[in-house]
């Protein structure tokens, strides 16, 4: 949606009322969790366990290999296929939570545990468990994933909370619904940067979020440094002495600012499975810090104590002295319970920023804790109900995102359709603008070729490119030659008239063969001309096509490194090339969800130095922002026919 746009629905939007917010959403996340569980359990079309594993949601026939206890008291259990040395296609991730079963036993039976997937490898995989299950270990296992209904639950809680309109964010509640108007200090404030490299419009954006009394709204379109200001207001937060609640929807954008938080040595806490976290933030998180507490090592004392005591217990024959060791027993669990609680609020209470996921804000640990200032980042890309969870935590907010890049991904389609998706971010920029909203305005990732056309038809013109990447090309980059595939900073390869029709694969997904084999080729040729495979990336809108292109890349030893990925997978990523297929080709010059113009936003501004566009002009030239992006391409760059790769 461009400037315009946004201004136009800014009249037109209806405000909705907290009451209106809470009966629209309540039935909208039973639908999502229901879309949820059936897509992660593979149910949709049949309960069977053959189908199960042939959707990928189970993997069977494993053998435990490997048992290690570690990461803050859980224990990891790797597992590998009974039947060769690569485990059977599925569709498990990293942070999934899955139950381990014996091999054969039925779909709804009792499992031996239940855990998070660790790490993943084409021939393991490896779960933290919190304890050890105690038997069934050596025969044949199976893992299923499982739905996680906390999140719908916690969601549905914070819906309940927000009802009561009691509790720290009861001032800022009305205002992010606009029944009051949003308040900010009148003088422009002055802060002396910890980081000595920020350009005009952060400098701009922070002055106005350390003014802002309920509510500010960091836009970041693509490139500009959303989490370094992010990471600027939380120092200069907590040098005026707030607490401040840091989240993100994903635990990766969470652990991101908690890298970069590190080397200012702020007194942080991470909140988290620490099967989710990254290895390099696991010092910060709770538990690892709860670990190292005083009161914990009394716990730990009163432990060993205890241990003692029930060894005596079990030995005395004596009735009475069983009765007092008992007694003194519950006095002691009672006194272990009350230190490691003290141990956790010790950390929380002298944190001066605790970071979780938003769901995650919900923790039992966080209860009693209130917050000066919420911080949200990769707002638009969070459902507003998830939003709500940390939101209430606070008196005061501010959220970072761009909602002209892709909103969250929502799997049931008629919740979609009736409003889940729509963020808290982009409402609250249609209701108040720039009056609480600060855009950044210097990128610092993409050559001004490409940024130019993602700035003119999103942000008004409005971006510059840093002179760090302005003119930066391909072959400017160690050991890659110039030649002719490098030289260009943007190609446009037409497909039109060399009959590359899109067609379906078995779940209806679209894909385009021989626009495959023309991205493969581009890449072929950029590594012949130096540039790293791990450099290049090749993203398109159908996941049918991404896994063409996977199996293409597999015949290529030199691709192996070669990035490929739906673009809405890719958002938030960068690579020095990117190759799109754009997929679509069809006589009746049908585009389908090419028509969400962000979805083209995100793809092209992940290139830094080279932007390839694989289409077919004739088709995608029926949507008129489509063919104004071709016309673009073919004005300020290489026009190539498919006959160039060999067609
Ligand atoms: N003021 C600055 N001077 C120099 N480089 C900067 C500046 N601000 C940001 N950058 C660089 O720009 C890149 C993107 O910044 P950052 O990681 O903060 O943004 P992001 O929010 O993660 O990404 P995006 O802006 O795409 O949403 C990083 O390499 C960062 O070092």
């Amino acid at each position: 949606m461009e400037l315009e746009g946004l201004k136009m629905s800014r009249s037109k939007s209806q405000k909705i009322t907290v009451e209106q917010f809470i009966s629209s959403m309540i039935p909208l996340i039973d639908m999502e969790k229901e879309a949820e569980i059936s897509a992660s359990l593979g149910l949709s079309s049949t309960r069977s366990l053959h189908a199960s594993q042939k959707r990928g949601s189970s993997i069977f026939n494993l053998k435990c290999t490997d048992a290690q206890t570690g990461l803050m008291g859980k224990t990891l259990l790797e597992f590998q296929s009974n039947k060769g040395d690569v485990l059977p296609a599925h569709k498990f991730s990293t942070h999934d939570v899955v139950v381990l079963k014996p091999n054969k036993a039925d779909q709804g039976s009792s499992s031996l545990g239940q855990g998070v997937v660790y790490r993943l490898k084409d021939s393991s995989i490896t779960v933290a468990f919190d304890e050890i299950p105690e038997d069934g270990l050596n025969s044949p296992l199976r893992l299923e994933k499982v739905a996680n209904e906390v999140t719908y639950r916690r969601m549905k809680d914070a819906l309940i909370q927000l009802s009561k309109h009691k509790g720290p964010a009861v001032e800022m509640i009305p205002v992010l619904f606009g029944e009051k108007l949003p308040t900010t200090t009148k003088k422009i404030m002055q802060f002396s940067p910890f980081n000595k490299t920020l350009d005009h419009s952060q400098r701009d954006a922070i002055s106005k979020a350390l003014s802002s009394g309920n509510v500010f709204l960091l836009h970041g379109p693509p490139g500009t440094g959303k989490t370094t200001t992010i990471v600027e207001i939380i120092l200069q937060e907590i040098k005026r002495g707030s607490k401040i609640l840091a989240c993100a929807a994903s635990n990766i954008a969470v652990d991101n600012i908690v890298e970069r938080l590190f080397p200012y040595r702020v007194r942080l806490v991470r909140l988290g499975h620490p099967a989710r976290l990254l290895p390099q933030v696991l010092e910060s998180a709770l538990d690892a810090q709860v670990l190292r507490g005083d009161n914990n090592s009394l716990a730990n004392d009163i432990r060993k104590e205890m241990k003692v005591l029930n060894e005596k217990m079990l030995k005395s024959k004596d009735r009475n002295t069983r009765r007092d060791i008992r007694k003194e027993l519950r006095t002691l669990s009672k006194e272990e319970r009350r230190r490691q609680q003290l141990a956790v609020i010790d950390v929380l209470k002298n944190a001066d920023v605790i970071l979780t996921t938003l769901t995650g804000a919900a923790s039992h640990q966080l209860e009693k804790i209130t917050f000066d200032l919420v911080i949200i980042d990769e707002a638009a890309q969070a459902l507003e109900v998830a939003c709500w969870v940390a939101l209430l935590k606070g008196s005061r907010c501010m959220l970072a995102g761009d909602h002209l890049q892709l909103p969250p991904t929502i799997q049931s389609a008629e919740a979609e359709k009736m409003g889940l998706g729509r963020t808290l971010f982009e409402r609250l920029a249609n209701l108040y603008g720039e009056e609480v909203m600060s855009m950044l305005a210097v990128q610092y990732r993409m050559h001004e070729l490409i940024m130019n056309w993602s700035s003119g038809e999103f942000y008004g013109g409005k971006i510059q490119a840093h002179s760090s990447v302005a003119e930066h090309k391909l072959w400017d980059l160690e050991n890659v030659k110039r030649s002719s595939s490098t030289e260009p900073t943007l190609i446009l390869v037409d497909t039109a008239g060399f009959e590359m029709e899109e067609k379906k694969d078995e779940e209806d997904s679209t894909m385009n063969e021989g626009e495959a084999t023309i991205a493969i080729g581009h890449a072929l040729r950029l590594v012949e001309s130096g540039v790293q495979a791990c450099d290049i990336g090749i993203i398109t809108p159908y996941s049918a096509q991404v896994t063409y292109l996977k199996v293409l890349r597999g015949t290529e030893a030199k691709l192996k490194d070669v990035e490929i990925s739906t673009v809405d997978g890719f958002q938030g990523r960068e690579k020095e090339a990117i190759i799109i297929s754009m997929v679509r080709s069809n006589v009746k010059k049908e585009v389908g969800f090419l028509t969400d113009h962000r979805r083209m936003n995100v793809a092209i501004t992940r290139s830094r130095r080279q932007c390839c566009l694989v289409c077919d002009t004739e088709t995608v030239s029926e949507d008129s922002f489509l063919k104004h992006l071709v016309e673009y391409f073919q004005e300020h760059g290489e026009y190539l026919s498919a006959s160039e790769y060999g067609h």
